[in-house]
């Protein structure tokens, strides 16, 4: 039988020798034709990630066909369906989707203008008169450069959202007022102490946002991630700031942790030639996803003990969450990230919720959810009753655990890995392959095991003959991934379960999830808020009054506006311009453990999959010389690896075997 959906596009399958695959390892670890690749996939239409999911309906026989990029099709069901338990998006990410995708067009096509105002050399002076409320001397067209001066058209900048670009009213809600006190931030505008990349390069997408590259304005080599969040279909403006505010906190909340993903400000981004207007994330760096990893037609031949390594991070980035009372409800491998150390962060807390009916008491009692929420391969069936498409009976439609729905995630992740393709596209009784899984299972325990899902049974899950176990050549690493996906929520293995599990256990890691983390923050030392007139004023970031920013250290004394416009040229003083060296540090003493650079650490680069992995990511870092005391990691290798096999085959994805 074959599921098939309307706008199907059969996508080759071609395998590829291992020699073939082999042959691009070591050729060059960070390509900036990879990341091309990358922007590409980023911008293609829905259709693209549309497949064929093919099974002959045979528990062990059927060979599933499910591309992983489907995935990305099936994103855009993320928000389409009602959450009653949160704020989550609601509307269709396709849509969403659609609207960045004009946006970085017209951005791109943009990229090129022209800018004569170049030669217009900004004051020094920060206090500034902005009529449009927004803007800033650092974020003109003039603070911009680019390489290429086409189509100098300004009308990209006066237009104020079309049917497809949605875009927040002026002025833009100080991010400020959405943030609990100990959030509150001193510098609100992006363009105080970032600039965007010259490369102007969009390097991730989602249903609401656009991720670019941005830099320190202070040390160009400190390279962030700038996640633009943009407004979903027939969103007001209330819930964008609402709903992205929440983000925030939550991915605020979880940034001290060695798999997460750390988010460091919440700002307002001005429209320019990179973007248009709104909110934006300033966040560390990834180096890519790990869909785009597994992607890879490199990736079949990535060593079980790796990929066993990275799915052990991933689990211990969800017990972090867990373990701050926050469920993540949208686990798949897209939002999981990859620094340029190997280690796995996981990301995107868009439809993240606290799971205690009292946030701050962890001891208060867990809540449930209702709703359709996650991504239909990786959310489990007691998730996709609610999905309105189906049309499943209201009494099957029961509050779940939001817990148990990034358990099955998780399970579904390790199969993904594994098997180098997703193992259906949904979860549920309507999806051939999702029946075939759920046949298997209970064969498994009629015939194999009976005690499967008692608690604390150990035995060796589903064997050779099970072909979503098949690759896992390991009955221990199967019961494991088949326990976590278990179709049943109320056998279904639980966090606890997981590390309480001898196999999950004794899988080898090469970063230890205990290890301090240390993560190079921003610097930030200039500040440009509103006064209630509509002025901005630009100030240096110590100077401003709220003290719960962790970033301000030394007093000075803010220049009054009379005393401004006495001495228009006075001396310098530490603005952005006239600053003293940077601090190495705003927030954390000592040197940055993962230190995010454009290009690996030469003696990382240097290792091979053979390499002896050291015992933590700390005591690596402390060992490697050099300014970049990074993690030595596999992952590294495997990373640079797929880049360079991805360049030779970019349109080919890894079929199951
Ligand atoms: N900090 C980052 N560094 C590098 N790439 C990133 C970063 N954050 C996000 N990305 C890329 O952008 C993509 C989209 O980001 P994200 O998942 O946060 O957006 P989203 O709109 O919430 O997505 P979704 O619709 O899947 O929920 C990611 O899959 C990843 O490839």
């Amino acid at each position: 039988m074959t599921v098939s959906n309307n706008h199907s596009t059969k996508i080759s399958q071609q395998s590829i020798s291992s020699m073939s695959a082999l042959k691009f390892f070591g050729k060059k670890l960070l390509s900036s034709k990879h990341d091309n690749k990358l922007k590409k996939k980023a911008s293609l239409p829905p259709d693209f990630h549309s497949t064929t999911a093919h099974s002959s309906g045979s528990p062990s026989g059927s060979k599933l066909a499910t591309p992983l990029k489907a995935t990305r099709r099936a994103n855009s069901f993320v928000h389409s369906t009602n959450n009653n338990s949160s704020s989550s998006p609601g509307s269709a990410k396709n849509l969403r989707t659609g609207c960045t995708s004009t946006s970085s067009s017209r951005a791109n096509r943009h990229s090129s203008t022209s800018r004569n105002a170049s030669g217009s050399k900004l004051s020094n002076e920060r206090m500034v008169y902005n009529p449009y409320g927004v803007s800033t001397p650092n974020t003109s067209l003039s603070s911009i450069s680019t390489t290429a001066k086409k189509d100098p058209d300004l009308g990209f900048y006066l237009h104020d959202g079309g049917s497809n670009i949605r875009m927040l009213p002026i002025p833009i809600v100080d991010p400020n007022e959405y943030l609990p006190d100990e959030m509150k931030e001193a510098s609100i505008q992006l363009s105080d102490n970032f600039v965007f990349d010259d490369e102007n390069k969009t390097i991730g997408w989602g249903g609401s946002c656009e991720v670019r590259k941005i830099r320190s304005k202070y040390r160009k080599k400190d390279v962030f991630a700038l996640k633009k969040l943009n407004m979903i279909y027939n969103e007001t403006p209330e819930k964008f700031y609402k709903r992205c505010s929440k983000e925030f906190i939550i991915a605020k909340q979880l940034s001290h942790h060695v798999h997460i993903t750390n988010t460091f400000l919440l700002v307002k981004v001005p429209t320019t030639v990179y973007t248009t207007r709104g909110w934006g994330f300033i966040m560390e760096l990834g180096l890519r996803d790990l869909f785009a990893m597994i992607q890879k037609s490199g990736w079949r031949n990535v060593a079980l003990a790796e990929k066993f390594c990275i799915f052990k991070q991933v689990a211990h980035g969800v017990k972090f969450c867990h373990d701050q009372g926050i469920a993540h409800r949208d686990l798949k491998p897209e939002n999981v990230l990859l620094s340029p150390e190997g280690v796995c962060k996981l990301t995107d807390f868009g439809i993240s919720d606290w799971y205690r009916t009292d946030p701050l008491d962890l001891s208060s009692p867990a809540k449930t959810c209702a709703g359709m929420i996650g991504s239909p391969p990786y959310a489990p069936p007691e998730v996709m009753y609610y999905d309105a498409k189906k049309h499943y009976d209201a009494e099957l439609q029961q509050p779940y655990d939001p817990r148990a729905l990034d358990c099955y995630g998780l399970g579904v992740i390790l199969m993904t890995l594994v098997n180098n393709i997703i193992p259906f596209l949904e979860s549920c009784s309507f999806d051939v392959g999702f029946r075939d899984y759920c046949d298997a299972y209970e064969n498994f325990i009629r015939l194999h095991n009976r005690g499967f899902r008692d608690p604390g049974n150990h035995r060796p899950g589903p064997g050779m003959e099970y072909h979503l176990a098949r690759n896992f050549k390991n009955g221990h690493a199967a019961r494991v991934a088949w326990r976590l996906a278990d179709p049943e929520a109320a056998t279904r293995y639980t966090m606890d379960d997981l590390f309480e599990d001898p196999w999950f256990q004794s899988i080898e890691t090469c970063v230890n999830a205990g290890d301090e983390y240390v993560c190079k923050n921003p610097a930030v030392k200039n500040t440009t808020y509103e006064n209630l007139r509509g002025f901005h004023i630009a100030t240096d970031v110590a100077a401003v009054a709220p003290t719960s920013n962790p970033f301000l250290k030394a007093r000075v004394p803010i220049r009054s506006m009379i005393d401004i416009a006495a001495h228009p040229s006075p001396a310098p003083t530490p603005t952005a311009t006239a600053l003293p060296p940077p601090p190495a540090h705003s927030c954390a003493s000592g040197e940055a453990l993962f230190t995010l650079t454009e290009t690996p650490p030469p003696q990382l680069g240097k290792l091979t999959l053979d390499d002896e992995a050291p015992a933590t990511a700390a005591a690596s870092a402390r060992a490697a010389p050099g300014p970049h005391r990074a993690v030595v990691h596999h992952h590294l290798n495997i990373t640079g690896s797929l880049v360079s096999s991805s360049s030779a085959a970019p349109s080919q994805i890894p079929a199951s075997t």
